[in-house]
C-alpha cells in the first residue's frame, strides 16, 4: 500500500489558496502512484482564525465536494485531513475520507479538543470513534491532540486496524512529544502510523512540519523536514502479521486488571 502525505503550507483563513495548494501537492504527488493521499489537520483555514463560524466550511459541503472530485478524477482515496466545520451553530474539527470512487467512507469529529489553546470551548467535541476500510485495509483517523490519548488509539487497534493516519497542526516547541508519541503508538499498538503535520507559520503558530510514516516496529519509513513537501512510503502489509505473532501482546493483555 502506496502512501502519500501533503505537508503543506496552510495559508491562514484563505480556504481558496488552501484547495490550490492541495491541487498543486497532489498533481506532483501522482507521480508516485500512491494508493492513499493523506493531508493536515484544519487545512481550510488553519488551526484557527477567529471567529472561526464565519470562516468554518457550511456542513463540510463544499470540502466534501472538493475531496470527492479529486479522488475520482485521480482514482486515489483521500485521507482528507481535518477541517473546520459549521453544522448549525457549532463548530466542530472534522476528518473525512473519500476512497477511490469519491464516495465518502468515513466522517470523524475530533474528539479530544486541544484546551490549551480552547479549542474545546469555541469548538464541539465528537462523541465517536470509527474505523474505514480502504483498498481492503482497515484504518482509522484520529486528529492531533487526540495521539496524546493512548486509551483512544488502544480502542481502535482492538477493532484490529493496520493503518492509523493522524492529521496534525503540532507546534515546533513541542516536536520532541510529536516524535515520541506517534512512535510509541505504532509500536505498542503494532500499527502503522501515517502522521501529516502541517508547515510554516499560522498566525503566531510555528507548526513542525516533520512529518512521519512509522511501521508497527517502530522502524521510521519516511520523515520531513520543517518545509513544504511530500513524503511517500511503501506500508508492506504483510510484516504485521510477523510482528505479531513473534510477540502476541495482543493476547498478553489483562482487561480485567484494566478496568476502572
Ligand atoms: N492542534 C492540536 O490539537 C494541537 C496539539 C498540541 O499542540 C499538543 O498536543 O501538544
Amino acid at each position: 500500500m502506496k502512501v502519500s502525505l501533503l505537508q503543506m503550507h496552510i495559508k491562514f483563513g484563505d480556504f481558496a489558496e488552501n484547495k490550490r495548494t492541495i491541487v498543486r501537492l497532489l498533481e506532483e504527488t501522482m507521480l508516485k502512484n500512491p494508493d492513499i493521499i493523506v493531508l493536515p489537520e484544519m487545512w481550510n483555514v488553519g488551526f484557527y482564525p477567529k471567529p472561526v463560524g464565519e470562516y468554518a466550511d457550511p456542513d463540510g459541503t463544499d470540502t466534501r465536494k472538493f475531496l470527492s472530485k479529486l479522488a475520482k478524477d485521480h482514482q486515489v482515496n483521500i485521507v482528507g485531513g481535518s477541517i473546520a466545520n459549521r453544522i448549525g451553530e457549532r463548530v466542530y474539527n472534522t476528518s473525512y475520507v473519500f476512497n477511490r470512487d469519491g464516495e465518502l467512507v468515513s466522517t470523524y469529529h475530533k474528539t479530544h479538543l486541544f484546551s490549551p489553546a480552547q479549542e474545546d470551548i469555541i469548538f464541539t467535541p465528537g462523541e465517536h470513534f470509527n474505523t474505514y476500510v480502504l483498498d481492503g485495509v482497515k484504518c482509522a483517523t484520529i486528529i492531533c491532540y487526540d495521539l496524546r490519548f493512548c486509551e483512544l488509539v488502544r480502542l481502535l487497534a482492538l477493532e484490529k486496524i493496520s493503518v492509523l493516519f493522524i492529521p496534525a497542526a503540532w507546534p515546533i516547541e513541542r516536536l520532541m512529544h510529536w516524535k515520541t508519541l506517534t512512535r510509541a503508538r505504532a509500536i505498542e499498538n503494532q500499527i502503522f502510523v501515517v502522521a501529516a503535520n502541517g508547515s510554516g507559520t499560522l498566525d503566531m503558530l510555528q507548526l513542525a512540519g516533520n512529518s512521519l510514516i512509522i511501521d508497527p516496529w517502530g522502524e521510521i519509513l519516511a520523515r520531513a523536514d520543517e518545509d513544504e513537501q511530500t513524503l511517500h512510503a511503501n506500508l508492506k502489509l504483510a510484516i504485521l502479521q510477523d510482528i505479531r505473532s513473534s510477540m502476541n501482546i495482543f493476547q498478553d493483555r489483562k482487561p480485567k486488571l484494566y478496568e476502572q
